[in-house]
């Protein structure tokens, strides 16, 4: 199963369109109506489309490209648990009781992605277990104080403190210093679920249409209007979808979710006596730009680390090369099969953006680096608000989300420059 197609968006051949066979969707010639139009088919867009065609509601997803030419097909596949950001960086924004309900929500992202994958029989290689690690010694009391706070605070049992040696253990490496043990949550091939989405997507009545940009909307008697390259839909309302990969659809969405690339390498299929994580467990470590690495259900090791902050890729495969050999050094001379990237969608606070931009407009995104299961569940809570049934998505639309400084023509130079600071500072 090889297709040599490669995403117009974004950088190299991912490992994932090796293991997946991915069907083709019509794109839109001519003008249709529809009650929700949904801009973007990655998890937030897919998701919606699944849950609102289940409710009733008459939906059309256009996708530019192909489902998961964004992030949500190329990503590291690890779940996570709770936000992108610590509990406690979260109370320090919100307080205690806004971040344990933001915690809350999160956990039920994870438990709905876990039974939507097993009621729909999706094939997503889904393999359990997390480690987050420490790259210095300083940061070891930060771990130790979060296994403590996740258990007494957040009711959150299924963590636990690894000293050192369980840390090598468990890695394969002594690469670090200790860390987090996370047994309730998981891993996946995310092109595999982006299949598994569309598969359901379209068997519950939604309307499906790829490589059918929008380019713009306007108002008329109420309703939008999405003009494509090749027609138009009227829609009573619209999602946006975009994440960080639709620049000037809107300025409101271009002024929060901002792009950062990030890139992963496959190696080609290790042998047990190679060590690597021998739990099968995926690993996030405590750099500023976050080194994540699991190994595929076909034993590769899936490295992901480098990111860049603008446009160029350079070479991908060198890089990782190098960050693999910093953790594995008998690996140096591995052989890399894969080398890929794409845009992760950030926010200032690493928070989701969720905004109604104008009547009947919303905009669901900026999961930076964290939307595995929160993207999915975004979209099914969008779905519930437009049916009307409950309004889960007002805890994420309630954060204060600041657009990035700088304005349109600074914004890009000074993330460039914090970014590039920041990195700096991991090295240090
Ligand atoms: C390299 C990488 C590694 C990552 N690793 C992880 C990880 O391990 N764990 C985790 O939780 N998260 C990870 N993420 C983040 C995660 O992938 C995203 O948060 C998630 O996929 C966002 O999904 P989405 O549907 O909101 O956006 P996307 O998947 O980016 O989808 C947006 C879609 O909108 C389409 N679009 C844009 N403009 C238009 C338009 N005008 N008309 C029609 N369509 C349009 C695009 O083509 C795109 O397909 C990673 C991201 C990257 C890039």
């Amino acid at each position: 199963m090889s297709d040599t197609y490669l995403s117009p968006i974004a950088a190299g051949r991912s490992y994932y369109q090796d293991t997946v066979e991915r069907p083709r969707f019509q794109s839109l010639e001519g003008s249709i109506k529809t009650d929700v139009l949904v801009v973007g088919g990655g998890f937030t867009g897919l998701s919606a489309a699944i849950h609102l065609a289940r409710s009733g509601v008459d939906v059309t997803l256009v996708e530019a490209h192909r489902f998961g030419d964004g992030a949500s097909g190329r990503n590291g596949g690890q779940m996570g648990t709770g936000q992108r950001i610590w509990p406690g960086e979260v109370e320090a924004l919100y307080g205690f009781e806004r971040s344990k309900a933001l915690f809350d929500l999160a956990e039920e992202a994870k438990a709905h992605l876990f039974e939507f994958i097993a009621a729909n029989d999706i094939d997503a290689d889904l393999r359990m277990g997390q480690l987050s690690v420490a790259h210095k010694r300083k940061y070891l009391p930060d771990y130790h104080g979060q296994v403590d706070v996740l258990k007494s605070r957040y009711d959150y049992d299924s963590v636990s403190y690894m000293d050192a040696d369980e840390t090598a253990e468990r890695l394969g490496s002594t690469r670090y210093f200790g860390g987090i043990r996370d047994t309730g949550t998981g891993h996946v091939n995310p092109l595999k679920l982006i299949v598994g989405l569309a598969r359901v997507a379209a068997a519950s009545g939604a309307t499906l249409f790829e490589d059918t940009r929008i380019l713009s909307t306007r108002r008329v008697d109420g309703r939008i209007v999405a003009v494509t390259g090749a027609g138009e839909i009227s829609a009573e309302r619209v999602l946006y979808a975009v994440n960080a990969y639709g620049p000037k659809l809107d300025r409101t969405i271009d002024a929060h979710v901002m792009p950062i690339n990030s890139f992963i390498g496959a190696t080609e299929p290790l042998s047990e006596a190679d060590g690597v994580l021998p739990g099968n467990e995926a690993c996030d470590d405590s750099r500023f730009v976050v080194r994540y690495f699991r190994k595929s259900i076909d034993n590769r090791l899936l490295f992901g680390g480098r990111e860049a902050y603008t446009s160029e890729a350079g070479d991908i495969t060198r890089h990782i090369r190098k960050q693999i050999a910093d953790v594995y050094p008998h690996l140096k001379s591995v052989r890399i099969t894969h080398a890929w990237g794409g845009s992760v969608g950030i926010t200032m606070q690493r928070l989701p953006f969720v905004r109604t931009l104008s009547p009947g407009v919303t905009t669901i995104g900026g999961f930076s680096g964290h939307g595995v299961m929160l993207a999915n569940f975004a979209g099914r809570l969008y779905a519930e608000r437009v049916a009307g049934n409950r309004d889960r998505l007002s805890e994420f639309e309630a954060l204060d989300i600041p657009a990035f400084p700088g304005g349109r023509r600074l914004r890009a130079p000074l993330l460039f420059l914090a970014m590039t600071w920041f990195s700096l500072r991991d090295r240090l």
